[in-house]
């Protein structure tokens, strides 16, 4: 279980997150959508502290992750692996060495550069790679592959990080609609057959409706709706996008409707002013 209290990120004169409370239980999709600056990215990366929180508090499990420093730190950072929009893949590299940089916690950097794998850790990034539908490219180098692809090898790569949560920024908006549903459709099937929470920021109300249990609105820094994808009506949705709406209700996926998730309602929704 993930817990901000009173988590706040002030960059010099903006408020970027005004103190935010939630609370995320272990094994959830959550989506956090709002317009272009409501405060989304910076939200989703104090929880791995890529973003330092300037006050409030964040417990994982009842452990202080505000408090961490040095190595547990980055043991942290480990276990919460990131997924971004612009896939951050070593094109020159093959990509199962893009893979298995996943593992430089576990490994050591030197014998990471080094290429030093074990034969268990290189079947570990196969299997994470066929899960993924990519262990056939395994070895091509990832600067030809398409956009679809490098995001799925950098979800493997995510994934031999062997994470306790699951960070994606904005993980299809660099990708085209056929593009975009394969990466959600791993995000949610890694969900729901790991258990593994998965916080993600997304541009497309339908997007999220389609794949979370819950979806935290922002708007100016502050978080005014939280609750499940029914909830969310298209009233909600138009105040918390407010000009962007339009845009933000415009599809994102072409291809078939997904059954909406199946997991109970997970949130009371909130709407805070
Ligand atoms: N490093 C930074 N320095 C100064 N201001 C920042 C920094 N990062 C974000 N901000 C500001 O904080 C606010 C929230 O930005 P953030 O990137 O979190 O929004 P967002 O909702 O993710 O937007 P987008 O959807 O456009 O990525 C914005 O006003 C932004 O300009």
């Amino acid at each position: 279980m993930l817990e901000f209290k009173g988590l706040t990120k002030q960059f010099r004169d903006t408020i970027a997150v005004k103190p935010a409370t939630l609370t995320i239980p272990d094994g959830q999709m959550v989506g956090i959508i709002g317009r272009s600056g409501a405060g989304k990215s910076t939200l989703l990366r104090m929880i791995n502290r890529l973003n330092e929180p300037s006050g409030g508090q964040m417990l994982f499990h009842g452990r202080d992750i505000t408090a961490l420093k040095g190595r547990e730190l980055r043991q942290w950072r480990n276990e919460c692996a990131m997924v971004f929009q612009q896939f951050n893949l070593v094109g020159r590299l093959d990509v199962l060495t893009n893979v298995m940089s996943g593992r430089l916690f576990h490994h050591g950097f030197i014998s990471s550069m080094a290429g030093m794998f074990s034969a268990k850790e290189r079947a570990f990034a196969i299997r994470a790679l066929d899960r993924l539908g990519m262990a056939h490219v395994a070895l091509q180098q990832t600067d030809t592959l398409s956009g679809g692809q490098m995001q799925r090898v950098a979800i493997a790569r995510a994934l031999v990080q062997e994470p306790r949560i699951m960070l994606a920024d904005e993980p299809i908006a660099s990708l085209d609609p056929l593009n975009a549903k394969v990466v959600m459709d791993a995000l949610r099937a890694i969900n729901q057959e790991d258990g593994l929470t998965v916080v993600c920021n997304l541009h497309t109300l339908d997007t999220a409706r389609q794949y979370c249990d819950r979806i935290i609105g922002m708007q100016d820094g502050v978080i005014v709706f939280d609750g499940t994808a029914k909830q969310l009506t298209d009233k909600a949705a138009r105040e918390i996008y407010g000009a962007e709406a339009e845009e933000a209700f415009s599809e994102a996926m072409t291809s078939t409707t997904l059954r909406p998730s199946d997991k109970p309602e997970a949130a009371t929704p909130r709407v805070v002013n």
